[in-house]
């Protein structure tokens, strides 16, 4: 696999034990080096799973997942990963924490970067983890994963406990990162206005599939919002995600196949009502452009 791709999952699964619903089923998506990307989906729809697949924390039930062109056991000295409950030891002091990442990390460690990230917060060294708050944790778990100057960050709702300064702030340090050292950042959230600026590429998972996959350029390109009258005609020929009628108005997300009829308005949708017109609508067919946008045999069913 050319190095030019962080991530590539091929018709990636995973279930745990003898549960009968999968996690994340036949999820096929690459993600080339340098992106931003980010990972959107409604609670218990396998955003966690996947950043844990692809930081080799759990091994798939079916199919595989290629990191930085190896295995994901063998690509996480390069990895830093931080889950959603941010592990740390709690008896060590912040200051012992760090060290703990240099010794883990000889050669690579960057201890200016992560003290800066620490000394963000205002943080003694000499606190103990378990007297941090969540927050707190957030940054120190942040300031290990930056630390080790990771090719690839993998970062489960890493702003969820964040105050709006510190998110703003450390929001700020990743892209530093990213615009420095070329590190691709994976980054699942729930606030999809925060991921709008930052973000270049966007895996939208819903029950376990990959529902939408791409650069957010072509994926916003590739759909087009349109209203009119409620007993306005003409969109059959399009794909429609979503439509919504209020009062006399009709308005909907599609993905345009050809020129829509004049008596429509038509605009740019941004990257929330993309999200949010397929989170509403569950059945409206994947796009996940293994190949290019628009493609026909990407147009598939998510069922
Ligand atoms: N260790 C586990 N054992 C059994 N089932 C699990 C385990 N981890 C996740 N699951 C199940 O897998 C599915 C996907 O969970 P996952 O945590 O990946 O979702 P998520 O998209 O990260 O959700 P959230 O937004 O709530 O964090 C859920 O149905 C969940 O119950």
């Amino acid at each position: 696999m050319s190095s030019d791709t962080a991530l590539r999952a091929e018709a990636l699964g995973k279930r745990f034990g003898l549960r009968p619903r999968w996690a994340l089923r036949d999820c096929s998506f690459r993600l080339p080096t340098g992106r931003v990307c980010a990972v959107v989906g409604p609670n218990g729809a396998g955003k966690s799973t996947l950043l844990a697949l692809a930081a080799g924390l759990t091994a798939a039930t079916e199919g595989s997942v290629t990191v930085l062109g190896t295995t994901p056991a063998a690509a996480r000295p390069r990895i830093g990963f931080v889950a959603q409950d941010k592990p740390l030891y709690p008896q060590l002091t912040v200051a012992e924490t760090l060290r703990m990442g240099a010794d883990l990390n000889p050669g690579r460690w960057d201890a200016a970067g992560a003290e800066r990230v620490v000394a963000g917060g205002d943080l003694d060294p000499k606190a103990r983890v378990r007297s941090l708050s969540g927050g707190q944790r957030t940054r120190v778990a942040l300031a290990l994963a930056l630390g080790k100057r990771p090719e690839l960050l993998l970062l489960d709702e890493p702003m969820a406990d964040l105050d709006p300064l510190a998110r703003h702030e450390l929001m700020g340090t990743l892209m530093a990162q990213a615009a420095q050292y070329g590190t691709t950042i994976v980054m699942s959230s729930h606030v999809v206005a925060e991921l709008e600026d930052s973000c270049d590429h966007l895996l939208l998972v819903g029950g376990g599939r990959i529902r939408l996959a791409g650069e957010i350029d072509d994926l916003l390109a590739a759909h087009l919002r349109v209203s009119g009258a409620a007993q306005s005609t003409g969109l059959g020929a399009h794909t429609v995600v979503e439509s919504r009628v209020t009062g006399r108005q009709i308005s909907a997300l599609i993905r345009p196949a050809g020129p829509v009829p004049a008596d429509w308005r038509t605009s740019a949708p941004s990257l929330e009502d993309l999200v949010l017109a397929h989170l509403r609508n569950p059945e409206a067919p994947a796009l996940t452009p293994a190949e290019p946008a628009g493609s026909a045999r990407n147009e598939e069913h998510a069922a």
